[in-house]
């Protein structure tokens, strides 16, 4: 990139970046001090489950909002249109339904992980097979999520990468070693409000300088970037209403549904209404999310069409662009590029102390805990801090790798959400949905559910088949469109892009299906596992209560007999299994 052109911070906007990061620790250190001062697990992990439902709602959508949606939702509008933003309909039923299934059955076992679940419904090897899967999901993605923003600020402006990604990390590692779930939830809530602040001020200053919204409006319109319903039912088709609309209910299943960094949210609520109110109150502000970066895409559309800025930033990622872009507006008003780094930043920083404190959690409770049944409460809470520090030191590792992938960023996220986020949300259904499945289907059907999802994946990154046809950079393509010239060369492209065929089709299968397809795998073969080998008949069936934690019951070897009332409108679905065989 020319020097000449890159872009500058003030004084202030540097005072601005500190001070998030300031802010934060001090949260951290607050929640260290006051309170139980971090003594216990159940403090440290789970935070007293003692939370109400407004900061448990915006820490629930920080989660999984980090620097890759606000970098990548725009790059993906910019390059092909709204289309993407349907993905907002998936959200209805991807919140309903873990709110409605998830939530009760979960909350009134009084776990801490949700891979407990898995051993009082199916073995421990289930469990530990979950967990473990769970780990390698959450540590490739969290170094997608701390890498992305250094290195987009570096491009642009010279942000000195690694030192960026070292303060990030080491930030993070610290007020989440300090602070406990209490401390992650809190400074998830302070950081959502900085990240829409940052995202509007851009929006605001970006429709301004572009000369208003009904200029802006007419040349995305004129550029063709407004999406109407595509309802082509190809699943190769990268988005449609049908990847997107439905596969994305997949994705947000396994994300709002059965990720531990959530379920450790809802767990962490006072009461289960409190959980299922929150999940209720993620919908407006997720959509509010998914509507100001689409809108940032958009304005950066007007502001750019039919001009090619690739010279300016040598290889030209759409990514580094957003960031251009952003820089190139906000010049020259002192404070506003400070307050879009401290949103990027905000952005990264929620999702991955989530990452770490779920993580914890995971590998005390399923790993280490059920060895060292008499370890005291101060030596578990004390090792649980050192898991959070280690997976802190770990991301910066992981970083590192992200270094040498190369991608859109939306994309590698979205990848590993379908590829080991839907296996995990197989696992699960199998056990609440179908009582015929048993521990040997579970471990068989998880297995080929993440062979089969390997396959796809790295097929799909090996032939490079994902179906992209960006629309051309140019705002006067409507206008050509009755050109003869502009008629070959789509016929053109259109050769180009002719539907693959055999291996090759199967791997063009569209992201946005993974999850369900994952999920759809797992079962089925988990289902003809279990008949195989002898199904198991749930002869008691554990209501999910209240009070009575399972563990208790667990240990006298007489699991739930207890057939109590419930309230869920599950069947007998999500229950435990006390079995015999046939
Ligand atoms: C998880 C969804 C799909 C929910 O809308 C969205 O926030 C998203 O596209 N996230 C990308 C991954 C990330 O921001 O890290
Ligand atoms: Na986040």
């Amino acid at each position: 990139m020319d020097p000449s052109d890159q872009k500058h911070f003030t004084v202030v906007d540097y005072v601005i970046f500190a001070v998030l990061l300031a802010a934060s620790m001090a949260i951290g250190l607050y929640y260290a001090l006051s309170g139980g001062r971090q003594r216990t697990t159940q403090e440290f992990l789970m935070a007293d489950r003692s939370m109400g439902c407004l900061p448990v709602s915006l820490s629930l959508i920080a989660s999984f909002q980090s620097a890759v949606a606000i970098i990548g939702v725009p790059a993906e509008i910019y390059t092909h249109g709204t289309q993407y933003w349907f993905i907002g309909c998936a959200y209805i039923l991807g919140l309903f339904i873990p709110a409605h299934v998830f939530i009760p059955v979960l909350y009134r076992l009084r776990i801490s992980s949700a891979y407990q679940y898995l051993e009082l419904r199916f073995s421990k090897t289930v469990r530990i097979c979950g967990t473990l899967t769970f780990i390698f999901q959450m540590v490739i993605y969290m170094g997608v999520c701390v890498y992305t923003p250094a290195f987009a600020l570096n491009t642009v402006t010279g942000f000195e990468l690694w030192g960026t990604v070292l303060a990030t990390g080491l930030v993070c590692t610290l007020y989440t070693t300090l602070g406990g779930l209490k401390a992650v939830i809190w400074t998830d809530v302070f950081q959502t409000v900085v990240m829409f602040a940052g995202q509007l001020a851009v929006i605001v200053v970006g429709v301004l300088r572009t000369g208003g919204v009904s200029e802006v409006w007419r040349k995305v319109w004129e550029g063709n970037r407004i999406a109407g319903l595509d309802l082509n039912p190809d699943p190769t088709e990268r988005h449609t209403f049908w990847t997107l609309g439905v596969g994305g209910i997949f994705l947000m299943l396994s994300l709002y549904g059965v990720n531990q960094a959530q379920v450790q949210r809802y767990l962490s609520s006072r009461t289960e209404k409190e959980a299922v109110r929150s999940c209720y109150m993620v919908f407006p502000s997720l959509q509010l999310a998914l509507a100001l970066s689409c809108v940032m895409g958009l304005v950066m559309f007007a502001r750019y069409c039919g001009e090619d800025h690739s010279d300016k930033l040598g290889s030209s990622s759409r990514d580094a662009m957003v960031i251009y872009f952003v820089m190139d507006m906000l010049q020259g008003l002192p404070g506003l590029p400070g307050l879009f780094v401290a949103c990027l930043f905000s952005a990264a920083l929620s999702t991955i102390s989530s990452a770490f404190n779920s993580l914890a959690t995971v590998t005390m409770e399923d790993l280490i805990k059920p060895h060292f049944p008499a370890m005291t409460e101060a030596r578990a809470t004390l090792l649980s801090k050192a898991l959070a520090m280690s997976y802190g030191l770990l991301c910066l590792a992981m970083a590192y790798l992200t270094h040498l992938m190369g991608d859109s960023v939306l994309q590698v996220a979205l990848k590993i959400f379908g590829m080991v986020g839907g296996p995990i949300l197989g696992l699960f259904c199998l056990g609440m949905f179908f009582p015929w499945a048993n521990s040997i289907g579970a471990v068989a059907g998880l297995g080929a559910g993440l062979t089969v999802s390997f396959w796809i994946g790295v097929g799909s990154i090996v032939t490079r088949t994902s179906g992209v046809k960006p629309l051309p950079p140019d705002c006067r393509v409507a206008l050509l469109s009755n050109d003869t010239t502009a008629a070959i060369q789509t016929a053109l492209s259109d050769v180009a892009l002719s539907r693959p065929s055999g291996l090759k089709r199967f791997y063009s299968l569209s992201y946005m299906w993974y999850s369900g397809f994952n999920c759809f795998t797992v079962i089925l073969v988990g289902l003809i596992i279990s008949f195989m080998t002898g199904r198991k008949v749930l002869t008691h069936v554990l209501s999910p209560q209240r009070s009575s934690p399972p563990h208790h019951k667990e240990s006298n070897g007489q699991v739930g007999t207890s057939q109590e009332e419930t309230e869920s409108f599950l069947p007998e679905a999500p229950f435990v299994e006390y079995e015999t065989a046939v």
